[in-house]
């Protein structure tokens, strides 16, 4: 294999030193899919090496959305202003119940190239024809961890027929894309899977040497209908059913007591918060700083689009940041650094990534460039704050993942925007038709 080595001059490059960020102006040197170096200066020999001049931007590392639905972006704006139950059963699953694999790969084009755009690297996806999904992972050049959702409401032989297909889609694809595509499993929640079919679901992750996720504690009614059904809360559950022994990502938690903390604090469960979502259906906000306090990774996500209705990593940081001061009373509540922590490296480890989600040699050259020469940049004093309290997607002028170029000047290299748009309209049109 020829090498690929070059380097970015001139550039202020986000570094994360444990919970601290610093500011680093001179050269980061990309070597094929990795960082090798990142410093103030040059390192000797490689003076003569192919440039790319970082004036103007800021570069951090790649966001990482920890959770969500990608083909959901058909159903945005299909469902609004509902409480989850009745969102997912009277609007969400009557049209998931139509939808075809074609339908799935172009709802999951429109998402990724939404995602890429606005500077997300890596996400987790848990859905249906997951095939469709990786093709567009594959395609695309984005990284993820994907799980084929197992609802299991439904007979003995179908559930058997979903576990099967869950763990073929695991063997099948993990490690695929030049290795950028990883595989989890993943029944849907305690309260759509039976505690026998969990069991098998957690066996399936042993016997695959996999990691396990699911949503759980979204909202105060499916924790109330846990304890009539199982007579436990939801994190004593799945623990009693051998849930946390596989390495773990829950979604949501969002209803949880000091115990509940303790537990997933024990386990090393990492929690995906998703604000935009859980303020969007009332489900009620996370116990975010308790968590970390409490030394559980907490990283981000935007759950899927018909529940956010976007895949602005910028938004759910920033939310993370202010609503948390909001309902705590305490302004130093997830600060500015942290929430850029729990968008990136912490994202890393909540999606079993242990080489993304920093600027440091020997991680992944997955990053994005922000465009810092704009009004709500200025002036340039502290360029974390900026990100978290002031940037969005559209500041967005550059993206690499795996040491690729995948966005040149807010223009996504690897996808068909025109076609995109126009097909995921067709989709959306011909199921609502169906
Ligand atoms: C089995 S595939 C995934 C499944 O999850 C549904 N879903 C989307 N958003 C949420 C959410 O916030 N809580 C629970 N379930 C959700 C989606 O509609 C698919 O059916
Ligand atoms: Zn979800």
């Amino acid at each position: 294999m020829t090498t690929n080595r070059w380097v970015i001059h001139n550039g202020k490059f986000a570094v994360s030193e444990g919970t601290n960020w610093k500011v680093v102006q001179g050269f980061m040197v990309v070597e094929n899919d990795k960082i090798v170096h990142i410093g103030e200066t040059l390192p000797e020999g490689d003076e003569s090496l192919t440039k790319v001049d970082g004036k103007g931007l800021f570069f951090l590392p790649g966001l990482i959305n920890t959770h969500g639905h990608a083909a959901m972006s058909l159903l945005r704006g299909h469902g609004d202003d509902l409480a989850l139950q009745v969102w997912l059963q009277e609007k969400m699953w009557p049209m998931e119940a139509k939808m075809t694999s074609e339908d799935v790969y172009w709802g999951t084009s429109l998402s990724v190239l939404e995602m890429l755009k606005g500077g997300t690297t890596a996400f987790l996806d848990m859905y249906d024809h997951m095939d469709q999904v990786a093709k567009v992972v594959e395609q695309s050049g984005v990284r993820a961890a994907l799980a084929r959702g197992v609802i299991g409401l439904c007979s003995a032989e179908e559930q058997q027929r979903k576990l099967e297909e869950s763990a073929a889609f695991a063997r099948q694809w993990n490690g695929q894309a030049d290795g950028r595509i990883t595989t989890v499993i993943s029944p849907h929640a305690p309260y759509t899977c039976p505690p026998d079919y969990i069991e098998k679901l957690v066996q399936v992750a042993h016997d695959l040497n996999l990691p396990l996720h699911t949503h759980m504690s979204e909202t105060l009614r499916e924790v109330e209908q846990n304890v009539a059904d199982y007579g436990l809360r939801p994190v004593a559950h799945l623990e009693k059913l051998g849930f946390f022994s596989r390495p773990s990502l829950v979604a949501h938690a969002v209803h949880l007591n000091d115990e509940e903390i303790e537990i997933l604090a024990r386990h090393d469960v990492a929690i995906s918060h998703n604000p935009g979502s859980n303020l969007k259906l009332a489900s009620g906000v996370a116990r975010v700083p308790d968590l970390l306090k409490a030394g559980v990774t907490v990283s981000l996500g935007t759950d899927g689009p018909a529940s956010n209705n976007n895949l602005d990593m910028f938004e759910e940081m920033r939310l993370a940041a202010l609503i948390h001061k909001g309902v705590s009373g305490d302004p130093t509540a997830v600060p500015a650094g942290e929430a850029l922590l729990l968008g990136t490296s912490y994202g890393a480890k909540s999606i079993f990534l242990n080489n993304t989600g920093a600027l440091q040699a020997g991680m992944k050259a997955d990053f994005i460039a922000l465009n810092i020469e704009q009004a709500h940049f200025y002036p340039h004093t502290d360029l974390i704050s900026h990100t978290v309290y002031s940037a969005s997607a559209k500041d967005v002028e550059h993206v690499w993942v795996d040491g690729k170029q995948v966005v040149k000047h807010g223009e996504c290299l690897t996808m068909d925007e025109e076609r995109i748009l126009r097909e995921s309209q067709l989709a959306f049109d011909s199921l609502l038709a169906r």
